[in-house]
């Protein structure tokens, strides 16, 4: 079995939330240390790894980023090597992402390049935000690349295609959370209460209202309430509810926008219902912005692989912190195919392990072109 498959296994069966990648972390600098040392130089941020190979004669520094952290889902894949963590899976691939970049790390300690390359091991892309913080960092501006790349895999294309595009390709995100106060009660008096079960039903088909009547139909938005908690038991009116969310928007401007708008609609709710309402966006992610010319001159290598398809692919409304990195830095992502039924986020995610050596053959042959004179 090729190495980087097991280290996916591996990973897969120690999925950890944002900043609390202990195991993964340790798991990490492990791997590296088992490595000849002499190009290699490590750095450790909160629970991420910087990890450096140094080149024959560097002029640049190639930044290459995986994210690692995992989600709270429970695993229903039925795989051997599943989840050991209970209700906690690597349902978005951060377990691909980090053992092909520990691939591709390997290849280049083995096969030096001239520049120096950064690998970027960063928690918490899937909430808070890792990346944010990471740039902010005295380790990353240490190593500051002067350009950077990243993956994620897509399981809707087949194995060896990869798609991309330069300009916009995920859009910005805020997460959103909503919770509403009005006054509990029994369940056969419903005129003495304020029912937030009710109230919260409400909001979420009136939130919908926001994209189909506020947006303009040829800019897309996307607000999704994933999750709503609230009451006590069957017979009991609810005093408390709360809406767990996210909005996306293909601009910065447009969720200005969809935020106002929320504002209004809540404003309502409150009014409508007598309840108190109070609204958290908690994390916000800058849209991935991809350097045109980098991006078309990865899209024109990857071209020249044998067994590599390059698809031009529309944007998606993914959020990616990794934006982040590239208003910071040129670079581009693009999307791995590793054919898998379900999707992403989904419990039965079974994204090809042959992807993993489709993208460290493709992402290290390109840093070694780019990284060579
Ligand atoms: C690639 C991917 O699936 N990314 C996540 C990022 C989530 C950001 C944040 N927690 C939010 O929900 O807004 C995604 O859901 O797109």
């Amino acid at each position: 079995m090729n190495p980087f498959v097991q280290i996916r296994r591996d990973l897969h069966q120690i999925p950890e939330l944002g900043f609390q990648e202990f195991k993964t972390q340790a798991y990490i600098l492990n791997y590296l240390a088992a490595l000849p040392q002499e190009r290699i130089e490590i750095q450790t941020w909160r629970t991420g790894v910087l990890a450096k190979v140094k080149g024959r004669n560097p002029q640049q520094t190639i930044g290459y980023r995986a994210d690692i952290d995992a989600l709270p889902i429970t695993e229903e894949t039925g795989y051997e090597f599943a989840s050991t963590h209970e209700g906690l899976m690597h349902a978005c691939g951060h377990d691909m992402h980090t053992s092909i970049a520990l691939g591709i790390l390997t290849k280049l300690v083995a096969e030096p390049i001239d520049d120096d390359a950064v690998f970027l091991f960063q928690p918490a892309e899937e909430g808070p935000g890792g990346a944010e913080p990471m740039i902010a960092s005295e380790e990353f501006r240490a190593w500051k690349p002067d350009l950077v790349l990243a993956l994620h895999i897509a399981p809707e294309y087949p194995v060896g295609t990869i798609a991309t595009k330069g300009g916009l390709l995920f859009a910005n995100t805020s997460e959103l959370f909503i919770d509403v106060k009005g006054k509990g009660g029994h369940a056969a008096f419903p005129h003495n209460a304020n029912d937030m079960i009710v109230a919260a039903s409400n909001l979420v088909l009136q939130l919908q209202t926001i994209i189909s009547r506020n947006v303009n139909p040829l800019d897309s938005a996307v607000i999704t309430i994933g999750k709503i908690t609230g009451g006590t038991v069957q017979n009991i009116i609810a005093e408390k509810a709360r809406l767990e969310g996210t909005i996306r928007t293909l601009s910065a401007e447009s969720m200005e926008r969809v935020k106002s708008r929320i504002e209004a609609v809540v404003r309502g709710i409150e009014a409508s219902f007598a309840c108190e309402a109070a609204i958290d966006y908690g994390a916000m992610y800058y849209q991935v912005d991809n350097h045109e010319e980098l991006t078309a001159e990865f899209m024109e290598y990857a071209r020249t692989q044998s067994g590599v398809k390059v698809v031009e692919c529309t944007e998606a409304m993914t959020g990616e912190d990794f934006g982040y990195m590239l208003r910071d830095t040129p670079g581009f992502m693009f999307w791995l195919g590793v054919d898998s039924a379900y999707g992403l986020h989904h419990a039965k995610l079974q994204p090809s392990e042959d992807a993993i050596e489709t993208a460290i053959s493709l992402v290290s042959g390109y840093m070694a072109w780019k990284g060579t004179r």
